[in-house]
């Protein structure tokens, strides 16, 4: 993160020579048939110093990588100063430059661990108190609504992420949530969101959470506000909203000037990135589904991992190990996009929300110097949840034309052990199976032993596996609170040592800006064909189309 170019560093350089001469030799039935020992080579084991349990499996042997390229590559990210910019995080300072912001989510996490002096981190605690009240009170009952009836539906209404953390969480943890409060989650603008949603709602037993960190965002202020009179159509008096509003927010204002008071208002901090913002009081919506007790347990599993991301030496910190291999491939090998396959139905979301963790930290192309970068950087991450991705897209990832380096990821233990774990056993089967068979392949001596001498050729041929296919295995041997904080902990230090070596800014979203600009000011030409001005006649033409069309 020092601005300099990835490509400026020695150790960059080399590892370019090692790839020219050495990559088509990269093979890794080779590898593996070479060295009986390179599991435990290269597989290392996260544990929790303070729960023995929170234990998390990193297999990162089925890399095309051998001693010397990963330890090149960990050269490459202490040159550019990983170990530095990391203490700096955790140090407060303001590592952000173009916002002139420090990034200290981990201090949400760290229950005073952290020494710093930024405003507000004193208080992280005194929030954490809030919620831990707040949540009690709405779960056990105590927190009535308007007519007196205690809370059944919690709705947040929050974007980006003010969605996605709370959404992924409580679907990864539903087997810790209370079954008899339901909740739902309002994002997008489309009306059809949230009318469907109200659909489902009772006035007098809903709680809404406005979750926006500055308060503005266009699509979660219309939904508040449609919320509201919803809500006020039942109510009518605007005194019971106190009852059912509550505001996730940095900005005081704004969110008193909505009417909602400032008792029922959840502080955060400029420090806090909304991406990296579940640990917050964005996190709200989580305790209510999980509880506080397990809400902490989150926090602490994260800053578990958050104490091995500061303190491991680089060969076996893991989040370090992810992100040098993903640049690996990422910046040597062309690599375009990066798959995060999880085998288990609770991480069905896990995908989504790095969609957004990874690529708007760094989706970027100019360093913090104003450089523009001659190289890649962030990856695009998509994937799905195991087994439906397999009966989807793998046919690519398999026998495609592309190199997708993929992370697999799995519990050892289901929470839903069906007839002695037998779906279990079988799911487990295709964790192991898939990365086997990307790694190994098939040739066409097996496909022809297998088909028989009469086999057409183009037959033989379709049914050939290439193999040589990257993936990491990352297993644990339960989906428990803290073992998802940890999870998601090692994937937000993987993405910040990634933009460390890139030399970008992972912690501001400017990319964002542009379109919300431009619909602003198309919005407000909608009305009539000769408003529309100043546009392309792309652009123009379909504004048009849309005016001749529209019914109301
Ligand atoms: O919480 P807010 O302020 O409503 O922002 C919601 C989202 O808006 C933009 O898309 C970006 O800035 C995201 O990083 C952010 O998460």
């Amino acid at each position: 993160m020092s601005g300099k170019l990835a490509s400026s560093y020695a150790s960059w350089a080399e590892l370019q020579k090692i790839y020219d001469h050495q990559h088509s030799k990269l093979v890794l039935k080779d590898l593996f048939a070479q060295d009986p020992e390179r599991f435990k080579k290269f597989s290392k084991e996260y544990t929790s110093s303070t729960n023995p349990e929170t234990t998390i499996l990193l297999d990162y042997s089925k890399n095309l990588i051998t001693e010397p390229i990963l330890a090149k590559l960990l050269d490459l990210a202490r040159e550019a100063g990983v170990e530095e910019w990391r203490d700096k995080m955790f140090a407060g300072e303001h590592i952000n430059n173009s916002e002139g912001r420090a990034v200290l989510h981990v201090a949400l996490r760290a229950f005073g661990e952290i020494n710093t002096t930024e405003e507000g981190v004193s208080q992280v605690g005194s929030v954490l108190a809030h919620i831990k009240e707040f949540t009690e009170a709405v779960r056990s009952g105590q927190w009535k609504g308007y007519t007196g009836k205690s809370i059944d539906t919690i709705v947040n209404i929050g974007i980006g992420g003010s969605d996605l953390g709370p959404v992924m969480v409580t679907e990864a943890l539903k087997p810790y949530s209370k079954r008899d409060l339901k909740a739902k989650f309002v994002s997008n603008v489309d009306g059809t969101h949230i009318a469907e949603v109200l659909r489902e709602c009772n006035p007098e037993t809903t709680l809404f959470i406005i979750a926006s960190k500055t308060f503005t965002t266009q699509e979660t202020i219309t939904n508040a506000e449609t919320a509201r009179s919803w809500f006020l159509d039942t109510a009518k008096d605007k005194a019971h909203v106190a009852k059912h509003f509550v505001a996730l927010s940095t900005n005081t204002k704004a969110v008193t000037a909505f009417g909602i008071s400032e008792q029922n208002m959840f502080q955060f901090w400029d420090w806090v990135g909304g991406r990296y913002s579940l640990w917050s009081a964005i996190g709200l919506s989580i305790a209510l589904v999980i509880g506080y007790e397990n809400f902490e347990a989150l926090l602490k599993g994260a800053h578990g991992m958050d104490m091995h991301f500061r303190e491991a030496p680089l060969e076996r910190n893991l989040p370090v190990l992810l992100a040098v291999i993903g640049i690996w491939y990422n910046d040597f090998y062309g690599s375009q996009t990066h798959a995060l396959l999880p085998y288990d139905q609770y991480l069905n979301k896990f995908a989504d929300y790095f969609q957004q963790g990874d690529m708007e930290s760094n989706g970027k192309s100019v360093t913090k110097n104003g450089e523009r970068v001659n190289y890649q950087t962030g990856p695009i991450i998509w994937g799905a949840s195991g087994t439906n991705g397999q009966h989807s897209f793998y046919q690519l990832v398999h026998q495609g034309t592309k190199l997708i380096p993929a992370d697999f990821i799995a519990p050892a233990t289901t929470h839903n052990p069906i007839n002695h774990s037998k779906h279990h056993r079988i799911l487990l089967s295709n964790f192991f199976a898939q990365p086997e068979a990307l790694a190994f392949g098939k040739t066409e001596e097996e496909v022809r032993a297998e088909l028989g001498s009469g086999a057409a050729e183009e037959v033989v041929k379709s049914k050939v596996f290439e193999g040589n296919r990257p993936t990491n295995s990352i297993m644990f041997p339960l989906l428990t609170p803290e073992v998802l904080g940890a999870l998601i902990a090692l994937y937000e230090h993987k993405i910040f040592t990634q933009g460390v070596i890139w030399g970008i800014n992972s912690f501001d979203q400017m990319g964002v800006e542009l379109g919300k600009v431009l619909a602003k000011k198309i919005l407000a030409q909608l009305e009539k064909p000769e408003d529309v001005q100043g546009h392309d006649s792309s652009t123009t033409g379909l504004i048009h189309y849309y005016q001749k069309w529209r019914k109301e």
